[in-house]
């Protein structure tokens, strides 16, 4: 048995609009988790990059909690261990960070103990550690995937676009908690939104199916998360109409946010710029990534 293993996992963008808690994309932007069982009973966790003053280096961390989830799931002794991560995903932006460390301790557990669980497996704990499918399942997959939890599972399609897409992330430079960015949307909807929901989820579905983009425009409208969502980022409707002014086939919010995003296949420095733009003019500071889909999702390297 190897006892050490480096993995990189994607950051993602859940919900693209309507699919909230069920349509999710990765993206190529990575981090690099290095795991090592040794025989003291030390646990060492060091971090570089986004997140290195704020993430915890104890037992709180969420990556390590994920190695002892799956650890004790296939009833292996839990060794000592040293934790090495490089993170490039940007914290609590809507990108998908926890989700990231959830899956790398997931899967880096699992390829150290003889891959005996698989990726469904895999799925499965991640979602129910992170709450909900839409970041965890493209982390582990790669690609769009659809994500649906029925009776303790969550059951994920997978979709490779027929057509390039490139996504235009403006992060802004404040965080914004999925935890708190949760607890702004109301328990019930009216049932005109969900039916406004169901018809663009669908219809980006099919936009993600058939390359078909100029469809993005309505398919990235919402009604049930974005609204509520929408005063926690400051010029967020002014952002989103720059980067559809500049080109874009559609923008949204990224997961639960603040980061914004826009598709398109072209002009995407231009569109970044736009944005950033338009944060700025409402008294925030942005950078731009462009980025495109990942298409493999966490792998050993
Ligand atoms: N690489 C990491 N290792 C451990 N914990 C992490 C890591 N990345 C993020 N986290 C935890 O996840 C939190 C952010 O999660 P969340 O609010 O869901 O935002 P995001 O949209 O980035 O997933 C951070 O405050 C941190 O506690
Ligand atoms: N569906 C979730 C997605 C959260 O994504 P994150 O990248 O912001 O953690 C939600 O909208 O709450």
């Amino acid at each position: 048995m190897n006892n050490s293993v480096m993995i990189q996992i994607p950051g993602t963008t859940a919900n693209c609009g309507p699919g909230f808690d069920a349509i999710g994309i990765a993206c190529t932007v990575y981090n690099d988790f290095e795991l090592t069982f040794h025989d003291s009973s030390r646990l060492v966790i060091e971090v570089d990059g986004e997140g290195k003053e704020t993430i915890p280096t104890d037992e709180k961390n969420i990556a390590y909690q994920a190695v002892l989830d799956l650890l004790r799931k296939i009833n292996h002794q839990i060794p000592g261990m040293t934790i090495k991560m490089f993170n490039r995903i940007p914290l609590s932006r809507g990108l998908g960070s926890s989700a990231a460390a959830i899956v790398a301790g997931l899967v880096a557990a699992n390829e150290l103990t003889g891959q005996s669980l698989s990726k469904q497996q895999l799925l499965d704990i991640a979602t129910s550690i992170e709450g909900h499918p839409d970041n965890v399942a493209p982390a582990i997959y790669g690609g769009v995937t659809i994500n649906v939890c029925r009776d303790g599972a969550t059951e994920c399609l997978r979709i490779i676009p027929p057509k390039p897409l490139l996504m235009v992330v403006a992060v802004p430079d404040f965080i914004l908690s999925t935890k708190a960015a949760r607890q702004v949307l109301p328990k019930q909807v009216p049932l005109q939104d969900a039916v406004f929901n169901v018809s663009r989820s669908a219809l980006l579905t099919g936009a993600f199916c058939t390359g078909e983009y100029r469809h993005l425009s309505a398919a990235m409208d919402d009604r049930l998360h974005q609204p509520y969502r929408q005063q926690l980022v400051p010029g967020m409707p002014e952002v989103l109409r720059a980067a559809f002014d500049a080109g874009a086939f559609g923008s949204a919010l990224s997961g639960a946010g603040p980061c914004l995003i826009a598709f398109c296949d072209q002009n995407a420095d231009h569109i970044g710029q736009c944005m950033v733009d338009a944060f700025q003019a409402n008294g925030i500071t942005a950078s731009c990534m462009v980025l495109s889909i990942d298409t493999d999702g966490a792998k050993r390297i």
